[in-house]
């Protein structure tokens, strides 16, 4: 479902280049859960950004579910997007002055009755249709955390990346948040990639991927 081959990434900062990225290859299942772990700043955000086709990679290419995304032009390539992949961005990213349903209508093509019921439908499903008029502020992290998890799945993306989704949650609510992410990708055979540092979370999916020094590492193959 998604596959990379070859990535290369580096960043400027000054006169020195850094590669983030190293040449990294990666083959990921239909259906499959992939946990990625590495120390902080090892090109885990990087990494994610560039298999969504939010960060172009210098060298190499990834295919989500057949489609070469980085040869799509810039319209394609957001309509593919929206279609296929849906984005749990660190630090939730909500936009604070929308509320809850507003927030879940963004990926959508705003307005209309129809994406209105499929966004209170998305709310619905993690538990929070009786927050859909609260602002972020008025909810908790564990709630804003879940109004994200809405709106990446409102469009029932094939394909969905999670950075750091309980980063910033306590012990109970990131066990109820990851309960809920694995149970609403099982129930449609989403293909899920999570970044986490837990490393008890890790455990919970097909595979634990570990990125280092700009190169992937199985798990299973360190143990
Ligand atoms: N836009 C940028 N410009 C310059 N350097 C960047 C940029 N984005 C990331 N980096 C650098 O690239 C490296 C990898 O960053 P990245 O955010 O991918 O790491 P990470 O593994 O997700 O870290 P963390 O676990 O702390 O979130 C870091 O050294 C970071 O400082």
């Amino acid at each position: 479902m998604i596959q990379a081959v070859n990535l290369h990434r580096s960043y400027r900062i000054g006169k020195k280049s850094i590669e983030v990225l190293h040449g990294i290859d990666l083959n990921i299942r239909r259906g499959e859960r992939v946990f990625l772990c590495g120390p902080s700043g090892a090109g885990k955000t990087t990494l994610l950004y560039t298999l969504a086709g939010l960060e172009r990679p210098e060298q190499g290419n990834v295919h989500i579910d057949g489609t070469d995304l980085y040869t799509l032009g810039p319209k394609k390539q957001a309509a593919f997007r929206n279609a296929k992949i849906g984005y749990i961005f660190q630090n939730y990213l909500l936009l604070p002055e929308l509320t809850a349903l507003e927030n879940v209508l963004v990926p959508g093509a705003i307005g209309g009755k129809d994406e209105t019921e499929a966004a209170m439908a998305a709310l619905t499903r993690v538990g929070l249709a009786d927050r859909a008029d609260h602002l972020p502020a008025e909810l908790s992290g564990g709630e804003q955390q879940r109004v994200a998890i809405a709106r990446a799945l409102v469009n029932h993306p094939p394909v969905l990346f999670a950075d750091e989704p309980t980063g910033n949650l306590d012990s109970r609510n990131s066990t109820e948040v990851m309960d809920l992410l694995l149970g609403l990708a099982a129930e449609s055979g989403t293909t899920l990639v999570v970044v986490t540092h837990d490393e008890h979370l890790a455990t919970r999916g097909d595979r634990t991927l570990i990125i280092k020094d700009g190169s992937i590492t199985d798990a299973a193959a360190l143990a």
